[in-house]
Formats: structure tokens, sequence, C-alpha cells
């Protein structure tokens, strides 16, 4: 039986296409009665300069053909949009070739509701992960501190994680290494597809299609390393190896993490791990360097992220924001410590009980700050649906099901700000819908 939508759902999914540019594609199929079902939509991004990619989104069923998905495709830079040129090369470019700027480029004002005001300090939830290896009471009490810290607030710190702080210093200073390169070899890696292996490039995800953000990234698949091991970048010479034996080992952390989400919900310890099936991990570095007029602009805007659960380091600059009752705070930085938070994934497998959180990074006028997110997520093809033991009659399914692919591509693409990449998948029952900020 193919679900139905409401004309409130169509409504949202006619604004997605129109903020994503306007006029449906011929690809693209909103159906406006109320009785009508959606089979696929594909939402055509307007092209950019930076973010150029084609975004589609499989509503149900699930196993709609892929062939109805329009695929991304590899447009190259466009010279001729406001911050083509200098801008496509990224923000460090632009600061190594005027170290003495003053102003901030046009393009990279943001509206003026987004511009970040001044905040207080986080007192985000610590949990000491020491407590899941001991006895049975010990760990129950971890459990508890990671379930609470979940529901309230979505994100919390760790501490005797068991990752040594020389691998997370080295990993930092490879990803230094990598932005410290020329941006002709940075730009072997450039990609417009979200969905690419390995990708260089800058800002991302903006709010407006002609603002950019103050920040450059390496994003690649993580863990199974073996399938793209050998397209990680070989500049710096250590690169590869440093961040194999890194994210080895945060994916080890992310599942042990993920054991104690799943005996929190009360599902089986292995309910999230099995859930991912070979499982995907992606790797953000990105590199914020120092802005001449920090306060008109950001390094990343408010978001969450697609995935299970990201694992955060960052070098000793803060920047990260999280939104918690509505308002933002500021993350301090605690040397050796992760970030933790939970993404969509967590928030659709947990039927809306854990909620993936916004989260955003500011930048600086004096310092580079270097951050990096792993995230751990389900493989590419995995159904994506709230786990069957915590849908029942009193709980309805607050998500539609979708590949998580899918999702990915359709999150990564859209300009959409906050969570609202969540809204076209929930249901009726979700009455919860994000606002953007
Ligand atoms: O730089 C940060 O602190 C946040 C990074 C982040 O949110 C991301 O890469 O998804
Ligand atoms: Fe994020």
């Amino acid at each position: 039986m193919p679900p139905v939508y409401s004309s409130s759902e169509n409504t949202i999914l006619k604004e997605i296409a129109h903020q994503n540019g306007g006029a449906l594609s011929r690809n693209m199929q909103v159906v406006s009665t109320q009785t009508q079902s959606i089979g696929t939509i594909c939402c055509m991004l307007p092209i950019s300069r930076l973010t150029f990619c084609t975004s589609s989104l499989v509503m149900a069923p699930i196993a709609s053909p892929s062939s109805q998905l329009t695929t991304p495709t590899n447009t190259p830079f466009d010279e001729q949009q406001p911050g083509g040129g200098e801008c496509r090369k990224g923000v460090k470019y632009l600061v190594d070739a005027a170290p003495n700027m003053r102003t901030l480029p046009s393009e990279y004002i943001m509206p003026q509701p987004l511009i970040p005001s001044s905040v207080n300090a986080a007192p985000i939830p610590i949990v000491d992960l020491s407590g899941l290896d001991g006895a049975v009471e010990r760990r129950m009490i971890a459990v508890q501190a990671i379930s609470s810290a979940c529901a309230e607030w979505g994100f919390f710190r760790i501490i005797n994680h068991g990752i040594d702080i020389s691998l997370m210093d080295e990993m930092l200073e490879t990803v230094k290494g990598f932005f410290n390169l020329s941006w002709e070899e940075k730009m072997k890696y450039a990609s417009d597809d979200v969905m690419n292996p390995v990708r260089y490039g800058t800002s991302l995800n903006t709010p407006k299609k002609h603002t950019l953000v103050w920040r450059d990234y390496l994003r690649h698949f993580g863990y199974p390393i073996h399938k793209s091991f050998h397209l990680w970048p070989n500049n710096p010479p250590n690169y590869r190896f440093i961040a194999k034996a890194y994210l080895e080992e945060v994916w080890k952390l992310a599942l042990k993490i993920a054991e104690a989400i799943s005996e929190g919900l009360g599902l089986e310890r292995d309910y999230i791990e099995k859930s991912l099936g070979e499982g995907s991990q992606i790797v953000a570095c990105n590199y914020y360097p120092p802005c001449p007029e920090p306060n008109r602009t950001l390094g990343l805007v408010g978001h969450s992220d697609h995935g299970g659960l990201t694992i955060l380091m960052q070098n000793d600059v803060e920047g990260l924001q999280v939104k918690h009752d509505e308002n933002w705070v500021a993350v301090p930085h605690v040397p050796g410590t992760f970030v933790v938070n939970i993404g969509d994934y967590l928030e659709i497998l947990s039927n809306g009980r854990y909620k993936s959180v916004e989260h955003r990074a500011i930048v600086n006028a004096e310092k580079t700050r270097i951050s990096v997110a792993a995230a751990l997520g389900p493989e590419m093809m995995a159904t994506v649906a709230p786990a069957s033991p915590l849908v029942d009659e009193k709980s309805e399914s607050k998500f539609r099901p979708i590949i998580y692919k899918d999702y990915m591509r359709y999150q990564q693409s859209t300009p959409l700000r906050g969570k609202s990449a969540l809204q076209p998948i929930m249901t009726m029952a979700n009455n919860s819908i994000a606002k953007p900020s």
C-alpha cells in the first residue's frame, strides 16, 4: 500500500522544490490531491558555483528504481558567478593571497538573522566512557548517562575514551598539512558530486545561493576503509596511514557508544550495529582560517548531521555552537576529549526519542580552527526507518522509510538550513516540524 501524503506534506515538498530553484523538473512529481501517493521525487537544485549538484530524494516506495533518480553531474566551476574565480579556490587561498585583508568579501556576508550574536558557554554533559568497560552496575551508570545526554542535549563530551592523544594530534597535524598544500594540489580532489568518496571543496550547503561560508573542507569515506583508502589524498605522504589508524579507532569507539545507546533505548545491545549492515563512515576535515570580519559570517551554518553519531575533535581554537532549548550555546574546547552528537539517522531509528541537534561553527579573527568530524552511519543502500520495537499503537512511526544514500545526497545538497532535510520524511504522527534557525 503506497503512502498517502497530506496536503500539508505536499506543501512542504513543493516548498522544497521552490527553494531549490523554483520550477519542478520533468522528473519531479508532486501530487496535490490528498489520496495520491508520491513515488519518486527528484529535486533539481540550481547549479551554483560551489555546490553544483543535482539532488534527488527518494520518498517511497523504498524500492523506487534508482534509474528515476537524477545523477549529479560534473559541472565545471562557473567563473561568471559572483564568487566564482578566486572564491572557488577556497578561503585559505583568499587569506594567503591577501594577508592584510580587512574587509570580508561580500559573498561571505551572511543574511542578518544568521549572524552569530554572543552566546553563553554550554554545560554539555560529560560521560566517562570507561564505565562501559566496567562491571554490570558501573556499565549501567554509563549507559544511563549516555541515554540522558542523548535525550536532553543530543550532544555530550566523552572522556576516558581510549584513543591515544598522540593519534588525535597526528590526525590534526596531517589534516593541517593537507590544507597547507597549494590549491592546485588540493583541487585534484575537488568534485561537485556530493556522493564522491573523496571531496575537497569550500563553503557548501549555504543558506542562500550567493552566500558562502568561511570554511574549506576535505570529506571522504572511511570505514570500510579498503573500499576508498586508495582514493584518499596521498599528500601529505602520511595522510592515508594516519587517517586509517584514526578512523579505525573512531569507528570502534562509535560502535561502543552505539551499543550503549541501543541499551538505553531498550533495544538489544547490538541493535544499532546490526541496523548499519556493513556500515559507512564519512569524515569531514574542516579548515576555518582567520577571518577579517568574523561577526559577519559563519564557518558552517546551523545544520544537523545525516549519520547516526558524529565524533568530533578539534584543535585548540573554539568555534562550535549547539542549539539547545532554542538558544545557541558555545561548546568549550577541552583537550584530549571528543564531542559526540546525535545525527538524523539516530533520530529516525529512535523514532524521534533522540533528536539530532543543530550546530554551527563560528570563525575568529586571529587563529585557524581545524575540526575533524567522523560520522557513523549505515551502509548506503540501507533502508532507514524507526526501529520496529519502538513503533507500536501508542507510538506511531514518525518517519517514512528512506534509503540512506538518498537521504544523505539530499541532505548534503540542499541549501535549506537547520533540520529541514528531515521534514519530507516526517509522517503525520510527527508534530515536531523542525524550524530552521
Ligand atoms: O567544526 C565544527 O566544530 C563542526 C563541524 C561539523 O559540524 C561538521 O563537519 O558537520
Ligand atoms: Fe555537523
